[in-house]
């Protein structure tokens, strides 16, 4: 299938997943993937990420709706798709007592044509840690050697389920540059993860999932560019929010007072931020701890799971989605 001109390697419809204890974790999604994008999955914990994950791994059958993979069903037609993607898991699970190289050794030996192992440990940053055992190694060097063994069979796609959970903050830095570099090279990378900044740095596009549904989806830009920008300063001395001009002239929506700190919410950054500045610039005042910022991914994530919750538990739309450009 193409999508704008663009191939997609991955395509979701209407799909859905309910657990044998009859809970539906997955509630009819949609969405699609791009050939040589990183598409991220992101949602509170239990939003159904890894549930949808797994269907796209083929490692279960959805209980409705679709799923291609490579033009494929990954879960009937496993044969054709599963040597042409690379599957790092949340626990890897390997033998403890094996050394590094032996279970990259073990495991190449179930993938067809595979890379030679030390080049994907020296990709990860393992090299020097060939001959450890992997009961010795640190969590974020687990993750590592995951990511290694999803290398293995050189994927044209990769999933890979909270790669940077357990990394520290340079380990995290490094499994981004590799996605990157991945990405660069042509592969398509479907990612899981509860970090924001992760979704913010590497995504091309994003799924919110909120309690099985995509309640957001579009570039991150898209996504954070629908939430209200923040303006934050003090008020100077003497002044009050009613010497400011009128709020609603600036394009400001909605406004806190605290103490003598003012945050402004506004869709119209620009304008506010402007006839603010103009303003103090006017009557010769400097607004300290002046803080003038867009939403980050991490407040719109915030605002549409809460928004999600109200309709849901109001009983509207439950199942209305946000589309974004993309
Ligand atoms: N085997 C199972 N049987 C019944 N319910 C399950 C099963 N596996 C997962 N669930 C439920 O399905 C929902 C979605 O779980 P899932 O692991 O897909 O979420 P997630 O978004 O990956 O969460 P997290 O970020 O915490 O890993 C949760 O409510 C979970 O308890």
């Amino acid at each position: 299938m193409r999508t704008d001109g663009h191939e997609s390697v991955i395509e979701v419809t209407d799909l859905r997943r309910v657990y044998g204890s009859g809970f539906e974790a997955v509630r009819g999604i949609d969405f699609f993937v791009r050939r040589g994008e990183v598409f991220a999955l992101l949602g509170t914990n239990g939003a159904g990420k890894t549930s949808t994950v797994e269907l796209l791994e083929g490692l279960a059958a959805p209980s409705g709706g679709r799923v291609r993979v490579l033009g494929h069903d990954p879960y009937t037609e496993r044969a054709a798709v599963r040597p042409r993607t690379g599957v790092m898991l949340q626990e890897g699970g390997f033998p403890s007592e094996l050394t590094v190289a032996e279970t990259a050794r073990m495991w190449a030996g179930c993938v067809s044509g595979a890379r030679p192992p030390a080049e994907v440990l020296e990709l990860v940053g393992l090299k020097s840690k060939t001959d450890t055992r992997v009961k010795q190694l640190s969590g974020g060097q687990r993750r590592r050697l995951d990511l290694a063994l999803a290398l293995l069979g050189d994927p044209e796609v990769l999933f890979l389920d909270e790669p940077s959970t357990g990394l520290d903050a340079e380990g995290r830095r490094d499994t981004w540059e590799l996605v990157g570099a991945l990405r660069d090279a042509g592969t398509t990378v479907l990612l899981t993860t509860h970090y924001l900044e992760e979704a913010e740095h590497l995504a091309d596009r994003l799924a919110i999932m909120h309690e099985g549904r995509i309640a957001a989806t579009g570039t991150p830009a898209d996504v954070t560019v629908a939430q209200p920008s923040h303006i934050s300063f003090e008020l100077p001395a003497g002044y009050f929010v009613g010497d400011l001009p009128p709020l609603a002239s600036l394009g400001v929506s909605d406004h806190v007072v605290d103490g003598r700190m003012v945050l402004l919410r506004t869709r119209e950054l620009q304008r506010a931020a402007t006839g603010l500045l103009v303003w103090a610039g006017q009557a010769g005042v400097e607004l300290r701890r002046l803080d003038v910022r867009s939403a980050s991914l991490e407040e719109a994530f915030l605002s549409i799971a809460k928004e999600v919750s109200s309709r849901t538990s109001d009983g509207t739309a439950p199942d209305a989605t946000k589309e974004y450009a993309a």
